[in-house]
């Protein structure tokens, strides 16, 4: 490991009969990631679901290199992986072999299988990664809120207008499997990903951020017809395995990166479930 960062912190897959006898505690271990970020550091987490990393850096009094972890068996950490980076926090740059780009709040930096050396900066910034397997290189791209494929979803009248900004995907910035994006509620709506969806070929994981410290998100998991929440605070991110529900009401409009891999990469292969069907 090139920088002392903390352990990787694994989480073992599941399975949806494990589900109602979880209770809050094993919940909250086995979905919700409850500090990505801490000061001066580098925090990951590996679930075995798709194999997938979620980490976060946050490079308050310095820069701050990524490392890679002793269970990768890697050299360099995207020895074998690619990952989508989105700057949650405040303007921050990542150098990426040498090539600095400039991080605004929301925009996504990607980077691609043998990209050895990779530098957060920024003393406000907040730098979440989402990172899986790949079996290609692709080149790095950044991406600006706005730049990518504009979705506009949902009605006032439901509470659930939003604005999705898909960054990595079939149609945007190529990757291996990961496909990426930022969702932003408007003023007055709550509720994201209802009615909600399952697609069994993806594992997709939501950070959510842009939400008042004093408020929260109420985030439904588990299978339709047996629903399961997680009280979620700002800057906290969810697994949801390929056979879950993904979806939320805040007590407060906010914003969050989904991001997905697995099987394909096709956005609108979902499978919808209607509100009434939810148990
Ligand atoms: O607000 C939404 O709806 C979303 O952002 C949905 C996610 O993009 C998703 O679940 C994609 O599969
Ligand atoms: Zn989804």
């Amino acid at each position: 490991m090139k920088t002392p960062h903390p352990p990787l912190q694994v989480r073992h897959a599941t399975h949806p009969a494990q589900v109602p006898g979880f209770d809050t505690a094993a919940l909250r271990g086995s979905y919700l990631v409850e500090e990505p970020f801490t000061p001066d550091t580098i925090t990951a987490v590996l679930t075995h679901h798709d194999r997938i990393v979620l980490a976060g850096a946050r490079p308050a009094s310095g820069p701050l290199t990524l490392g890679t972890w002793p269970e990768l068996r890697s050299e360099y950490f995207l020895e074998r992986r690619e990952a989508g980076i989105v700057n949650v926090g405040e303007p921050g740059t990542i150098t990426v072999d040498g090539t600095k780009y400039e991080l605004t709040t929301g925009s996504c930096l990607y980077a691609g299988r043998g990209t050895r050396e990779v530098v957060f900066e920024g003393e406000g910034s907040a730098f979440y990664l989402f990172s899986a397997a790949a079996h290609t290189a692709y080149p790095t791209a950044l991406i600006q809120p706005g730049e990518g494929n504009r979705l506009e979803l949902g009605d006032q009248q439901t509470a659930n207008r939003r604005t999705i900004d898909q960054y990595i995907h079939a149609d945007g910035v190529p990757s291996c499997q990961i496909v990426l994006g930022v969702t932003t509620l408007h003023p007055g709506s709550t509720w994201n990903t209802m009615p909600a969806h399952t697609h069994d070929r993806r594992t997709e994981c939501y950070l959510y951020f842009g939400l008042p410290e004093s408020e929260r998100i109420v985030h439904l998991l588990g299978e339709p017809h047996e629903t399961r929440h997680l009280v979620v605070a700002d800057r906290q991110a969810v697994i949801s395995p390929s056979w879950s529900i993904h979806s939320g009401v805040g007590t407060s409009a906010y914003s969050f990166v989904w991001a997905m891999a697995g099987e394909n990469q096709a956005f609108a292969d979902m499978d919808g479930v209607a509100v009434q069907e939810l148990r």
